[in-house]
């Protein structure tokens, strides 16, 4: 079988080696090699029983860096599921569980780990700092003396415009009925009163302007401004929920409000300086309305923490849908919060912008969360309503890197239950979509030049392509900041994607995206003896077998005379 790998890296000032080997692990072979080079820009490469390479290597001169020796780490989740499913049967997208008062025992946190909780989130809204620092420590512990691969991610609180009646439950507004927006501060509740947290609130607001509670719960009109607050008329009854959010409409047009507040409040910073005490791997940053607030975090956790700490954009506001591009070029990933969007933006709009939003991440190689409501129904039932299916099919297929439980996990009785439909409901997508793409040819990945590294974003196109067309069981990529890791899941291949490093926030970071099963292991100076040393160790394990084809991108080879950087493609057939 003869396969074409074209490699379009022609027209950048990049000197391309066409370099042959018929090795087994590093050891040449004297028998004459079945592959040919067609054209300089073309490899055409023979798989044959023994363990065949057909290496191309782009070089460019950098420093390079110290990679220890030692051994390979593979998480007990990703294991089982290798052994029992093969490389096929690894899920590619990520799951999230926002931890709650349901499922901060020990014996629950565990339960999430073993049925596929990649990242589990803790909301600074709620709870106290003891609560949260318990469940970190809990989560540490799963992960050191179980073997589990959990990633810690705390979202902040943010400064949030919140409506409150003062009563623990829920109390209804009746049609006509008369009530009073104030900002006035008060313990307990008075009848028909409703307090907002934020002196501001009613800036700019005119009477005949509508209130829409938590995106359509009730409806208001402003009969008049009272000092700061609003004398209003119930116009559509519904219920009031503690903690309400509302926005403000003017003749059915949504009124854009830009409250001067700073994105991260003074309660964020400290939970952000408690989080980084705490070795936590993301922050999710609420109401971003700017690329600016993330910049500035990203400049703080650089000097502060001597970790690498992912920054996620939270989408949940117009003014962040306004300024979308800037904020996820600044950002580490961003979680399309449609919770607070749906409050925020007319509800029949979430799909089309929830699909634009994953456009543009995979297009600038971010992660993307989808959150909230994705199984809301199963906060009290044991079973999702079938609408809820389809929206999670529907994010999976349009290859969002995670899918997020809310209340689902943190209040409900059934979170395992709820984590386990969307393992299997993404499971069953993604097995469709790789079957259509079979099928059509048709290579969802046109995305063209768009990164600022074309050299490793070309690499790792063609890798994903040739992955494909070659059919291999799986792609090793050998990466220190998680890079070609990203680049590669960017492309969503059919095959798993082993990322290989020996940075440790590296591996909790790649824990978010598509498709990658991230691997600690101590890489050495010398590139071969990685691959050799990784291959063997996982055929030891018993996951690769005989005959099996792997694709192998490595990112960064130093040569230890010249310091060169090697960006390199290998097909290795497993012998
Ligand atoms: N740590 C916690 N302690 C107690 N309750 C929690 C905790 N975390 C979440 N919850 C509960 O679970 C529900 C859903 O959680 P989640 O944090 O996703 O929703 P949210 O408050 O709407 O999020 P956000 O405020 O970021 O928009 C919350 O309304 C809250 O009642
Ligand atoms: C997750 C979140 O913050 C939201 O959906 O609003
Ligand atoms: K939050
Ligand atoms: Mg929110």
């Amino acid at each position: 079988m003869a396969v074409m790998g074209d490699l379009a890296l022609m027209g950048t000032k990049i000197k391309l080696i066409g370099k042959l080997e018929k090795r087994v692990f590093g050891v040449p072979l004297s028998s004459s090699p079945r592959f040919s080079f067609s054209q300089t820009r073309n490899l055409v490469v023979s798989k044959s029983r023994t363990a065949v390479r057909a290496v191309l290597q782009v070089e460019k001169i950098q420093n390079s860096g110290e990679l220890k020796e030692g051994s390979l780490g593979f998480d007990v989740v990703s294991e089982r599921e290798l052994k029992e499913n093969g490389f096929l049967g690894l899920r590619k997208t990520k799951l999230v569980c926002t931890i709650g008062p349901a499922c901060s025992s020990l014996d629950e946190l565990e339960k999430l780990a073993i049925a596929g909780m990649n990242v589990a989130r803790l909301n600074m809204c709620h709870n106290s700092r003891e609560w949260h620092q318990d469940v970190i420590w809990k989560i540490k512990k799963l992960n050191q003396e179980k073997g589990y691969c959990v990633s810690v991610m705390i979202d902040t609180e943010g400064n949030q415009i919140q409506v409150d009646h003062g009563s623990s439950s829920s109390v209804k507004a009746e049609e006509d009925s008369i009530w009073y927006f104030t900002t006035e501060k008060f313990e307990g509740s008075r009848p028909f009163t409703i307090q907002a947290n934020y002196e501001g609130f009613s800036e700019g607001v005119n009477s005949g302007d509508e209130i829409v509670i938590d995106g359509g719960m009730a409806t208001f009109e402003v009969i008049e401004k009272v000092g700061n607050g609003l004398r209003c008329k119930c116009t559509d009854p519904g219920l009031l929920l503690p903690r309400a959010k509302l926005s403000f409409w003017r003749d059915g047009k949504l009124l854009g409000r830009d409250y001067d507040l700073p994105t991260l409040s003074t309660k964020d910073w400290s939970d952000i300086v408690f989080g980084i005490s705490e070795d936590i791997d993301f922050i999710a940053v609420s109401f971003v309305k700017d690329a600016e607030a993330i910049t500035h975090l990203r400049d703080y956790l650089t000097t502060t923490s001597s970790k690498a700490i992912k920054v996620l954009a939270k989408i949940e506001c117009l003014e962040s849908l306004r300024r979308l591009e800037e904020i996820v070029e600044a950002s580490d990933g961003i979680m399309i919060a449609r919770g607070d969007l749906g409050v925020e933006i007319p509800l029949e709009q979430i799909p089309s912008v929830q699909k634009d939003i994953t456009y543009v991440c995979r297009q600038l190689n971010k992660p993307v969360i989808v959150a909230s409501q994705l199984l809301e129904s199963m906060v009290e039932y044991p079973t999702p309503t079938r609408a809820e299916v389809a929206d999670v099919s529907e994010a999976v297929r349009q290859y969002a890197d995670a899918l997020m439980l809310s209340g689902e996990s943190a209040i409900g009785p059934y979170g395992m239950k709820a984590l386990s439909v969307l393992r299997t409901t993404s499971t069953r997508m993604e097995q469709s979509c790789r079957e259509e793409n079979r099928q059509t040819l048709l290579h969802q990945r046109k995305l063209g030049a768009s990164l600022p590294d074309q050299i490793a974003e070309q690499i790792c196109n063609c890798a994903v392509e040739m992955a494909d067309n070659l059919g291999v069981d799986a792609i090793f990529v050998y990466t220190r900041h998680g890079k070609m890791a990203s680049l590669l899941s960017r492309n969503r291949p059919n095959p798993p994607i082993f990322a290989f490093t020996n940075d440790n926030s590296t591996q909790m970071a790649l824990n978010l995206q598509w498709g990658v099963t991230p691997l600690l292991a101590d890489l050495s100076d010398d590139m071969e003896g990685n691959i050799k040393k990784t291959v063997e160790l996982i055929k030891a394990k018993g996951m690769v077998k005989k005959d099996e084809a792997i694709l192998v991108v490595s990112d960064i080879i130093p040569i230890s005379t010249a310091q060169t950087i090697f960006q390199s493609i290998q097909v290795m057939t497993i012998t």
